[in-house]
């Protein structure tokens, strides 16, 4: 690659990551370029002809490097895009997933109603980045919220990004086995636990398997262990009124609503991603719709 313009290599890139079996390679190889050299979406058309010089070479060969080793573009960079944040990243963080979106923008007209009454606390469990919680209070001015997770690591990370985000100012965390550490009642208890049925685990692909926390994706024997841990405790933990939210697996709909029913659940809301799977449930406590 020495001496080589941009514009030569992003195409070699391209080439090496497709060569490799990169099911994205040319989307990667320009987000990775794009994202170490911090350029703006039209320099590769504008700035095609400029030569790159040696630490930008070299940086963009660790990068190639580990993604054909099957490291996901954004745990290379550190960070990604989350409805309108920019996210930091660590090993103890689940990559943050578009489809979880889909989770935030089901719960704002709630939470924006909330506040215009008598304000909105929000709790999430499970909370990683701190992605749905940061998201809410970005998109929710007045709204408060904790993140709770078993992880220290992420903990730390979720606070990181509340700072860089602007919203610490509304965002603590807890350390807490689901509701074992939580104390005190909340509008909105949120969660996208981890959800994989535990056999299905080993066989998902390497970018998720050997970068995403085990802790973040195995579900237990049938993938429910969370989903139960959390209906059981919920009550306990909601404001009169409230309501319980969760992304869920693609065929978990029906058992989530069974398991939520049994604890005294009413399911208001399912809503399904941009693929058309079933992604999203909210329930309130039954008898107060
Ligand atoms: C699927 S990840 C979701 C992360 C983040 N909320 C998101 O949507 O990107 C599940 C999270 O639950 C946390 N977790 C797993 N078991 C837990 C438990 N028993 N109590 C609290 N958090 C737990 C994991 O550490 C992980 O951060």
């Amino acid at each position: 690659m020495s001496g080589a313009t941009l514009a030569e290599t992003l195409a070699a890139a391209r080439r090496r990551l497709c060569e490799a079996g990169i099911a994205d390679g040319a989307q990667d190889a320009r987000l990775l370029i794009a994202g170490l050299l911090k350029l703006s979406s039209t320099a590769f058309v504008t700035d095609g002809a400029r030569l790159l010089d040696a630490s930008e070479r070299a940086v963009i060969e660790d990068a190639l490097a580990r993604r054909v080793a099957r490291e996901p573009v954004h745990r290379i960079l550190g960070h990604r895009a989350f409805s309108r944040l920019d996210l930091m990243l660590s090993p103890e963080t689940l990559e943050p997933r578009p489809d979880t979106e889909v989770l935030v923008d089901a719960l704002v007209p709630h939470a924006l109603r909330m506040v215009a009454g008598d304000g909105c606390r929000i709790l999430d469990l499970g909370t990683g980045t701190g992605a749905i919680c940061l998201a809410l209070l970005d998109l929710v001015p007045g709204a408060t919220g904790i993140g709770a997770d078993l992880s220290t690591g992420a903990l730390e990370t979720a606070r990181r990004n509340a700072d860089i985000n602007g919203v610490a100012d509304r965002f603590e965390t807890v350390e807490s086995d689901w509701f074992a550490a939580v104390a005190g009642a909340f509008d909105i208890i949120v969660s996208n636990p981890p959800y994989i049925v535990r056999s299905v685990v080993g066989t998902l692909d390497e970018e998720v398997r050997l970068h995403d926390p085990i802790l973040a994706l195995d579900g237990g024997d049938d993938g429910l262990d969370a989903y139960r841990a959390i209906a059981a405790g919920a009550g306990a933990h909601l404001r009169e009124n409230g309501l319980v939210a969760y992304e869920i697996g693609y065929d978990q709909k029906d058992q989530v609503t069974a398991i939520m029913r049994e604890q005294g659940f009413a399911r208001i809301e399912a809503v399904q991603d941009l693929g058309g799977n079933d992604r999203v449930l909210v329930f309130t406590r039954a008898g107060t719709v």
